[in-house]
């Protein structure tokens, strides 16, 4: 009696534990969900770094993942915007715009931008609310005394030394989230510390 050809991969069961991790998915359009999540706070409060770590560890579990870098956006999406009210509403809701497309179309969104004002990033969430695009809104909440020695671009020594006026926290208006959907202490933490908090946020929310 011949015995029947062993099939190579099981056909029911859990799946093969070389697999990669399924993203969640919208169980309706079978769809993966994306969203945006803002970073907003003060120059060098760390929204780029910890965006980099939560999107490392976002792509680890098979996400698709888009980084809307703030300083790349003002080359080209928003080159010629500068930092008056004004420019800076544009900018916001143009990368609130571009945020929303990827999102609604199953990216994650990453956006370390630090949208200075409450009603620039309010517009930004009605619109993903009115085509109901998953948004959320961390507040990275450095305090300035910590981001004006990290000085990443020397942006605080200049407005110091008088080369520069207008700088966001100290002789420009940061209007900080009253109710954030996460707010990070972000210097109480370490950067993984931080990315994870965003990413046990997302993973309540079905969106990680
Ligand atoms: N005057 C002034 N105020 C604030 N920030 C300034 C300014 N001039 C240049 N920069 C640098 O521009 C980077 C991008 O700014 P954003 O697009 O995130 O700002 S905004 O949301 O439009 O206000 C921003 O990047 P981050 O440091 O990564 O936050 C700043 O480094
Ligand atoms: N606990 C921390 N969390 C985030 N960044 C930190 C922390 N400690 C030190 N840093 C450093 O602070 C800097 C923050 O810069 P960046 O992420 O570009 O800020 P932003 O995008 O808010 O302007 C980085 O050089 C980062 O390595």
């Amino acid at each position: 009696m011949t015995e029947p050809p062993t099939p190579t991969r099981p056909l029911t069961g859990p799946p093969a534990p070389s697999a990669p991790p399924t993203p969640s998915t919208n169980q309706e359009t079978d769809v993966t969900t994306g969203a945006t999540v803002w970073l907003t706070g003060l120059p060098s409060a760390g929204k780029t770094t910890i965006a980099h770590e939560l999107a490392g560890r976002l792509r680890e579990q098979g996400r698709r993942v888009e980084l809307l870098d703030g300083d790349e956006i003002r080359e080209f999406l928003s080159a010629g915007l500068g930092f008056s009210r004004e420019d800076r509403h544009t900018n916001v809701q143009r990368i609130g715009f571009v945020a929303e497309l990827l999102a609604r179309n199953g990216v994650t969104a990453l956006v370390p931008v630090i949208a200075p004002y409450a009603d620039s990033r309010d517009a930004v969430r009605g619109r993903h609310g009115a085509n109901g695009t998953p948004y959320v809104e961390v507040h990275v909440a450095t305090p300035l005394e910590v981001c004006s020695v990290r000085d990443v671009k020397g942006l605080y020594a200049k407005q110091a030394a008088g080369e520069l006026t207008g700088l966001t926290g100290v002789d420009d208006p940061y209007e900080a989230p009253v109710s954030p959907d996460l707010r990070i202490e972000a210097q109480h933490r370490t950067v993984q510390e931080s990315a994870a908090a965003v990413h046990a946020l997302l993973s309540e929310r079905g969106l990680a």
